[in-house]
């Protein structure tokens, strides 16, 4: 390849090119071959073989799993040759390093927060929200749609009182997406976990805490620990812990001595940095970082006792949605789409 500049302007005499028509030619262009993209990707993909073919062959390794990423396609063993074959299972592991695409959404009438996660480095760009409603749910649909993500779960972090969630709709456009909720919720839905559970997509996962106390089944959802995954950690922490404050405790078997264990032994264990995600905010806020909550937060930065009788004063009038929202939430918003929806619910 030659690289020239004439008329203030580069050109590149190219190996693998295409020469300019005489018209072309005659209105000016330069007469030297012109830049094709398709023989630039033809040019590196050889590089790209011939690279590979100089590396060892190995698998990519996600924890303590050992995921055969280059069959997840249709590709199997039998239909490749060998030579493909390890090339192929190289190739995905430098095609696959995680890489998190991360959006916070927002519902102003509920003051509710989705949160769009995708593993962008994973071919298939598997992706997961949290907490949807059900008013913003086509609007999660368009954007996972515009980022061209493959939506695979819907999750909530409890049975919310003051909304309906999202699942539903979703599960309705999206036949293939599971719902997940907290198996101590006593909710419906496709996967119900628990503490200690993984929710991989892609090449990441999200690591399930219990942090009962606004509600029975409560749980908080972070990132993973370790070096292959987002650094800071991120926690998604429902209504368990929010900006400066903290879920009430006075409905859904809410319980204020459950949920200061909960926020001091599962959230406040978690590394300074983790930056907490909450599912409301009231006030404007839209981030925040254990450090800065063990620091400021004038609900949980109390003794035990204080606390308690913090919670106690709160007189906070019910949500006004409750009665609708909480019988909705149990069956994660299929409520009024049972019978357009024919896929079994575990319970
Ligand atoms: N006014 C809203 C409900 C507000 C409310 O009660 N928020 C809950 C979380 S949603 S159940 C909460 O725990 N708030 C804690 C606080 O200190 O505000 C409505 O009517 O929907």
């Amino acid at each position: 390849m030659e690289i020239t500049k004439r008329g203030g302007k580069w050109n590149m005499i190219q190996l693998y090119g295409k020469r300019r028509k005489p018209e072309e030619q005659r209105k000016g262009f330069d007469n030297s071959f012109t830049f094709d993209h398709r023989f630039l990707s033809l040019l590196m993909l050889r590089l790209h073989l011939l690279r590979l073919s100089l590396s060892p062959v190995s698998p990519p390794k996600v924890g303590n799993m050992i995921k055969p990423t280059a069959f997840a396609s249709g590709l199997t063993r039998s239909n490749l040759c060998p030579k493909i074959r390890s090339t192929m299972a190289t190739f995905s592991t430098a095609s696959e390093s995680p890489k998190l695409l991360f959006r916070q959404l927002f519902e102003k009438e509920s003051s509710t927060y989705t949160y769009l996660l995708a593993d962008v480095g994973h071919p298939e760009r598997p992706a997961l929200l949290i907490d949807p409603v059900d008013k913003t749910a086509e609007r999660d649909l368009s954007l996972v749609n515009d980022l061209r993500l493959k939506l695979t779960y819907a999750i909530n972090t409890h049975v919310h009182a003051d909304h309906v969630t999202g699942t539903g709709i979703i599960k309705t456009k999206m036949p293939s997406v599971k719902s997940i909720i907290s198996r101590a919720s006593n909710a419906k839905a496709d996967l119900l976990v628990k503490g200690g559970d993984r929710i991989q997509f892609g090449n990441l996962f999200l690591e399930v805490r219990p942090t009962p106390g606004h509600t029975v089944g409560c749980v908080t959802y972070v990132t993973g620990d370790g070096s292959d995954q987002p650094q800071p950690r991120m926690a998604f922490t429902g209504d368990a812990l929010l900006i400066r404050g903290c879920g009430r405790t006075d409905f859904q078997g809410g319980s204020s001595e459950q949920l200061y264990k909960s926020v001091h032994s599962q959230i406040f264990t978690l590394p300074k940095d983790t930056l907490l995600y909450p599912a409301h905010d009231y006030k404007g806020y839209t981030v925040t970082t254990v450090e800065e909550e063990m620091q400021y937060n004038p609900r949980l930065t109390k003794d035990q006792e204080m606390f308690k009788n913090i919670m106690a004063d709160l007189n906070l009038p019910y949500p006004k949605m409750i009665d609708k929202a909480v019988p909705a939430n149990m069956v994660c918003g299929l409520q009024d789409l049972n019978d357009k929806h024919s896929e079994p619910l575990a319970v």
